[in-house]
């Protein structure tokens, strides 16, 4: 069975890239295979545009551009309400598909359908919101004052973790500000990119505004950040590849916005209940296998609780299923490839062979060649991999600390910073500690941290700027100052 067979829409699964409004194949005949990271099985092809057909999605989003940014705020609020109907209305199509190409079991799918549209529906109506400022003047007969206005056209490269909100957290704050988008997915997850630019066209988005690329990835990303016409780069991914773009975007001095990867650790005080404090760091290490950037890579536990702490981390550990995404009852589903599991199996033996204990994780229970079985590792220290390294995999590795200044140095001493969790009651410790973290975002008692109306992002090397919340369309805008002089008698105004 194809997979469009599968689909209650079969149009939802293109093998094409998007560009102008057309269903677009590449014109030098190269092509690459998407596969289910589950089973191997090659769910089907796509086409790599060659560096002319990058160049003209810029003309496209180029030409689209001029009528987009000049509808008004509520008429771009009804065509990007019209598609998060759409994404809602195609739920469960969209995590299908999702969960065929990324892994991720159904229901976390479902759940990223969701945070995707949310998105949508809060840029919509933030669109409606980018006021500018009025500025007592300080000339004579002046009146001074902002306007907010579209960049022009942004290029948004995601990666394969969430192939759909890290678009539409994009997306839809620069087309709800008047921007056009060029979208590169990852190669490992296009299908989810091209069913969102299926309902796009559908939700009445006109042609060049929202595009979808597909190609090699050091040749489309040179190809639009060299061009002058993007004014925009917003790039989700690791740190080693936003560094390189952020070079790319020098000579056309860009707006560049990154979110990249994440390292957090997760503090537990000594006043916590070691098995509630257990089971919410299980919930923060293991979510999408462990390949989110929030996933707690270091878990810093107070020595007075640490080995009650441990037995309850374990016996939840041990409780996790693995498997087919597409099974019902399945908590982790496989990595990405098989890269990453052997990443994942070099992190642990390095831990290992530097003095860590593995307290569980049996490799040869695991259901296939991509699936990693969750792995606790204790005594894990500054020396080794896993303390600097993103691990993006179910390993979880704990450490006993001492007081509050020792945890406060172990959880900065990483090059990264955008996520950490604090769990503890005392106040006095929590203000203390949230002050010291260097992280963009802080957690306390809570695993889940994200959703539209917060800024998201991180400091470090954990990237620039935010995404989100009502700052997160301020990527997408600039500025405009006005004085309007001889004005008469408006002095004092
Ligand atoms: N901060 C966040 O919000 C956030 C969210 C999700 C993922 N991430 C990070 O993303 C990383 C995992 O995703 P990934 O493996 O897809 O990242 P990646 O950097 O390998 O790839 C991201 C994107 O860049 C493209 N790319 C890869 N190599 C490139 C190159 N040489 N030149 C130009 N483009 C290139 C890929 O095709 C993909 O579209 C992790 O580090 C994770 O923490 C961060
Ligand atoms: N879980 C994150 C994505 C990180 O990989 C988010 O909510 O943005």
């Amino acid at each position: 069975m194809t997979l469009s067979n599968k689909l209650s829409d079969p149009r939802l699964f293109r093998q094409y890239a998007y560009v102008d409004g057309k269903w677009t194949h590449g014109d030098g005949n190269r092509e690459e295979a998407v596969f289910d990271p589950a089973t191997g099985e090659t769910l089907g092809h796509i086409p790599w545009l060659e560096p002319h057909q990058i160049t003209a999605s810029v003309d496209a989003a180029e030409a689209a551009f001029v009528h987009w940014r000049a509808l008004r705020a509520d008429e771009r609020c009804e065509r990007l309400l019209a598609w998060y109907d759409l994404l809602q209305a195609n739920r469960e199509d969209l995590a299908l598909l999702m969960t065929l190409e990324q892994g991720k079991p159904l229901p976390d799918a479902r759940g990223e359908v969701e945070y995707g549209a949310s998105f949508v529906r809060w840029f919509a109506e933030e669109g409606k919101r980018t006021f500018g400022e009025t500025i007592p003047s300080h000339i004579p007969n002046a009146a001074l004052g902002t306007l907010k206005e579209p960049v022009g056209i942004a290029a948004l490269i995601t990666p394969w973790n969430f192939p759909l909100a890290m678009i539409t957290r994009k997306a839809a704050a620069a087309m709800a500000a008047g921007c056009t988008v060029i979208v590169k997915p990852a190669g490992e997850t296009p299908f989810s990119a091209l069913a969102l630019a299926e309902l796009a066209e559908r939700a009445g988005i006109p042609a060049g505004v929202f595009n979808v690329v597909l190609g090699d990835p050091p040749e489309v990303s040179r190809t639009l950040c060299f061009d002058d016409r993007v004014k925009a780069l917003s790039f989700t991914g690791s740190t080693r590849v936003g560094r390189l773009l952020l070079e790319q975007s020098a000579n056309t001095v860009k707006r560049v916005s990154l979110e990249l990867g994440g390292n957090a650790p997760f503090i537990v005080g000594p006043d916590m209940d070691p098995r509630e404090a257990a089971f919410a760091a299980v919930a923060a290490k293991f979510q999408t296998a462990g390949q989110d950037c929030l996933a707690a890579d270091r878990i810093l536990v107070h020595e007075s609780i640490h080995d009650e702490f441990v037995e309850h981390f374990a016996e939840r550990m041990a409780a996790l299923t693995v498997g087919n995404g597409l099974e019902s009852e399945i908590d982790l589903g496989p990595l990405i490839h098989r890269q990453a599991v052997e990443k994942a199996a070099a992190i642990v033996d390095d831990a290992i062979s530097k003095g860590a204990t593995l307290v569980a994780g049996d490799q040869s229970q695991a259901p296939g060649e991509n699936f990693f079985m969750p792995v606790l590792l204790t005594g894990v220290t500054h020396d080794m991999k896993i303390w600097h390294e993103e691990s993006f995999a179910p390993v979880a590795g704990i450490t006993a600390y001492a007081d509050d200044d020792q945890v406060i140095e172990m959880a900065n001493d990483t090059e990264y910073g955008l996520a950490a969790y604090l769990y503890t009651h005392d106040i006095r410790r929590i203000w203390k500690i949230l002050r010291a973290l260097e992280f963009g975002m802080v957690s306390v008692n809570s695993v889940k941290m994200t959703g539209p109306p917060v800024p998201f992002g991180g400091v470090k090397h954990s990237g620039l700027g935010r995404e989100g919340g009502v700052t997160g369309i301020d990527e997408y805008l600039e500025t405009k100052y006005y004085c309007l002089g001889a004005l008469g008698s408006v002095s004092g105004s």
